[in-house]
């Protein structure tokens, strides 16, 4: 279980973006968050990955208090895939990152070997976004939360990611967050949706 409890965050001389924020997702849960722009969504997003540190609480896997090993298990999939890869690094050491990606997760992201001797200049945004699914979802991981990841792509791509992820979901009992405006999505994808403004 990923335990968040208490969780809040501000920007440095800012009032407060969240405060005691409460949230628990089960191993191979899928739960949806929507909630006003600017609410703080990404950044509870960013804090539960490890990517910010809480100004307080706590984010436990299995009661055990989460530090910053890598690969984290909690991993954190965003809106703009260029944004989270580093263009100097051809794709085939961009995934390496996560460890050893099950091969068969790169065949069912429709991720074609063609691509790993490329640079990420070299490829479009849906196939850039596969490589940061593939990458999120490494042997290591146990939580993934999806930030508006599908948002920019294609109705085709968009499915064949989200027919991926939760059929891993259901296999490795993966938890997953969706975070997205877009409430018909969360409404076929997830368990149960929340209100951002629900969670403090
Ligand atoms: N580095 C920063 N310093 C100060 N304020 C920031 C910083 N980064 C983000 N913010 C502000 O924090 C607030 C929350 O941003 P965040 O991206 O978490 O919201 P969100 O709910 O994900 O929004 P959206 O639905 O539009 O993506 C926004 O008002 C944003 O302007």
């Amino acid at each position: 279980m990923l335990k968040v409890e208490g969780l809040s965050y501000r920007h440095t001389g800012r009032p407060w973006l969240f405060r005691n924020i409460t949230l628990n997702i089960a191993p191979g849960e899928i739960i949806g968050l929507y909630g006003k722009s600017g609410s703080g969504k990404t950044t509870l997003a960013q804090v539960i990955a490890n990517y910010l540190k809480p100004d307080e609480g706590t984010v436990r896997m299995d009661q055990q208090k989460l530090n910053s090993t890598r690969p984290f298990p909690v991993q954190l999939v965003w809106q703009h895939p260029e944004k989270a890869i580093n263009p100097k690094w051809k794709m085939k050491k961009v995934l390496s990152e996560a460890g050893d990606v099950d091969p068969q997760i790169l065949d069912a992201l429709g991720i074609a070997s063609s691509w790993m001797t490329r640079y990420p200049s070299e490829l479009s945004g849906g196939e850039l976004q596969r490589f940061c699914v593939a990458r999120a979802l490494g042997p290591h991981t146990h939580y993934l939360i999806a930030d508006e990841m599908t948002t920019m792509l294609d109705a085709i791509t968009q499915a064949q990611i989200w027919h991926t992820i939760l059929d891993l979901a259901k296999k490795r009992s993966i938890g997953v967050l969706v975070i997205s405006h877009d409430q018909q999505l969360l409404e076929r994808l997830c368990d149960c949706v929340i209100d951002f403004n629900q969670l403090h």
